[in-house]
């Protein structure tokens, strides 16, 4: 037998690090596909009506299937038992599908068209069917990420496995930094839906890139028949149980929910916190947060290859939630307010997003052995999905009691939009029931409210009463004329809520003239950002005194 046969593949840096680029192409697509809609978010408004409500169900249909339907959890299975090969070929395919759907849905369906469904009630069909198709691609992408985790285990362990998850993750992130680069000019360029063709050309790049690593990941298998390799038993059920019972396992898992709970939600809120605690302009607004992922790119791999060759994967996640809790404890002070300063915190925590993912997902396979490692990456994705839904609630709750003085004059707002359906009705003599009519301006009015409180986000003046009732005005006399255009015919309860959508669409160009001001008071949010990060920094230190207990080795390095 020659030395080439007997030797793995893994052996060889240009076969495991083309493997590692290979695979990786999958989560660049999937990175940019979940920022690309919402960046788009005020053309979908204009150019199909959809409302904020709408485009908040859109982005947080996401997790949907993941979360509800444990779809994550039967990923995870999956990938021990069937392996990566099979998990990520799907995994991929689930991401054309939804991407497909998406865009059909987008471009093909009737922004007008409506349907009424047990839990959502009345809502767009377009609406539903892209949440659907952004459903089905969360699968896909879920499931690739945990694929692409083992994956990297497989070739990588012993070597430079921290320096491939670093380079891997700066890979996805750099699909991230497309997204908000170009997805908007892109929109306004071309038309709303070329972002979310750009998505599913990058799927479909994907799955060529994963069917390209299929024939790779075949020919270490073979390279590694005649080699005595430590044969590990076969994955079971039961063994759910032996990582569900290991402590450090969930040291690491809380500590992913804590910390990317305390950063990814927070970059949703920041243009508009740098707005009301910075006054930076709306037009800037975007940069300060942009910081974060450009940040990480070159900073995640230099990480992972210090872990790799000096160990401390505890403490390097330590340092990385003390600095959280340092970045967030001084945005919360209320005179440090100058966008400089808060520029500065931001390019700090982009340092502490890159020392903690750098060190926490290549500690995984020093807790949980490799045949368990996809149910393992799956629990704490399914745990991370459910704070990332749970946190930005908890936030919006925390928000709107900090600030009950701000809120648009809701009773102002339904008013006028009441006045609006009944000079309509009245003038093309529609008859209609008063229950329906009363529930369409319910909607309509919950809508308007929403987007005034969204768009608000980038507009920022003086807030009173006057710019409410200017607001109001407007709203009356632009709306008769969207609801003209609607060629209304009959009082059905569907055609007075088609008015009342046509009502919300017409707002928004005169809710961003109005530059109506909802100054919001953040403190509250950061201080519960601040105990987020408080309390990963005890975590990070339960996490090393287990390790410290229990022999797993974060603290060495994983080169041998
Ligand atoms: C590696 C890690 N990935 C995740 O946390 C995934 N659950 C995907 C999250 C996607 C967020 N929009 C990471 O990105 O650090």
């Amino acid at each position: 037998m020659t030395e080439a046969i007997q030797k793995s593949l893994r052996e060889s840096p240009i076969a495991r690090w083309t493997a590692m680029f290979v695979v990786s192409m999958s989560m660049f697509g999937a990175y940019y596909f979940n920022y690309a809609g919402s960046s788009v978010k005020p053309i979908l408004e204009t150019a199909l009506g959809w409302t904020s409500n709408d485009i908040g169900l859109y982005t947080g249909s996401y997790g949907w299937f993941n979360v509800f339907f444990l779809m994550l959890i039967f990923s995870g299975i999956i990938l021990d038992k069937l392996g990566i090969r099979v998990t990520g070929l799907a995994a991929t395919a689930f991401m054309v599908v939804g991407t497909a759907l998406n865009y059909w849905a987008m471009t093909s369906l009737s922004s007008a068209a409506m349907i009424t469904l047990p839990l959502f009630g009345y809502i767009k069909t377009q609406v539903i069917i892209s949440c659907l198709g952004f459903a089905i691609f969360g699968v896909g992408s879920e499931a690739t990420g945990i694929t692409l985790s083992k994956a990297i285990v497989k070739w990588f362990k012993g070597k430079e496995m921290a320096l491939a998850m670093g380079l891997q993750m700066s890979i996805a992130r750099l699909g991230t930094a497309l997204a908000l680069a170009i997805s908007l000019p892109l929109a306004i360029k071309f038309s709303y839906s070329t972002p979310i063709l750009l998505a599913f050309i990058l799927m479909l790049i994907g799955l060529i890139a994963f069917i390209t690593y299929i024939v790779l990941d075949k020919k270490l298998d073979a390279s590694e028949k005649n080699l005595v390799v430590e044969e590990e038993e076969p994955f079971r059920i039961k063994d759910i149980i032996s990582i569900i019972t290991n402590k450090a396992f969930w040291y690491i898992a809380i500590l992913c929910v804590l910390f990317y709970g305390a950063v990814f939600p927070f970059l949703y809120y920041a243009p508009d916190f740098v707005i009301n605690k910075y006054h930076v302009s709306s037009q800037f607004a975007g940069f300060i947060p942009m910081l974060l992922p450009f940040g990480t790119i070159f900073l995640t791999p230099l990480f992972g290859g210090i872990y790799d060759k000096k160990g401390k994967g505890a403490t390097i996640m330590i340092v990385g939630a003390i600095l959280l809790l340092i970045v967030h404890s001084f945005l919360a002070v209320p005179f440090l307010n100058y966008w400089l300063f808060a520029a500065v915190m931001v390019i700090i925590l982009g340092i502490a997003f890159s020392l903690v993912p750098s060190a926490m997902w290549p500690s995984v396979p020093k807790i949980i052995p490799e045949k368990k490692l996809g149910t393992a990456y799956a629990v704490i994705f399914y745990i991370q999905n459910i704070g990332l839904v749970v946190i930005p609630m908890l936030l919006g709750v925390v928000l709107t009691a900090s600030n009950p003085n701000v809120s648009p004059n809701k009773a102002l707002i339904k008013s006028s939009i009441e006045q609006s359906f009944n000079k309509v009705l009245a003038t093309n003599q529609i008859t209609y029931k008063p229950s329906d009519l009363s529930d369409a301006i319910d909607k309509t009015t919950e809508n308007v409210v929403d987007s005034i409180v969204q768009t608000t986000f980038y507009t920022p003046a003086p807030q009173n009463e006057v710019d409410t009732a200017a607001l109001a005005n407007n709203i009356v006399t632009n709306n008769l004329i969207a609801a003209k255009q609607l060629s209304l015919n009959n009082g059905s309860k569907n055609s007075l809520l088609a008015m009342g959508n046509a009502f919300s669409k017409a707002t928004y160009p005169i809710i961003k003239n109005e530059k109506l001001n909802i100054t919001y008071n953040y403190e509250n949010d950061i201080l519960l950002f601040v105990l987020l990060g408080l309390l990963s920094v005890v975590v990070g230190f339960l996490l090393k005194l287990e390790d410290k207990k229990k022999g797993y080795g974060l603290e060495s390095p994983n080169m041998k």
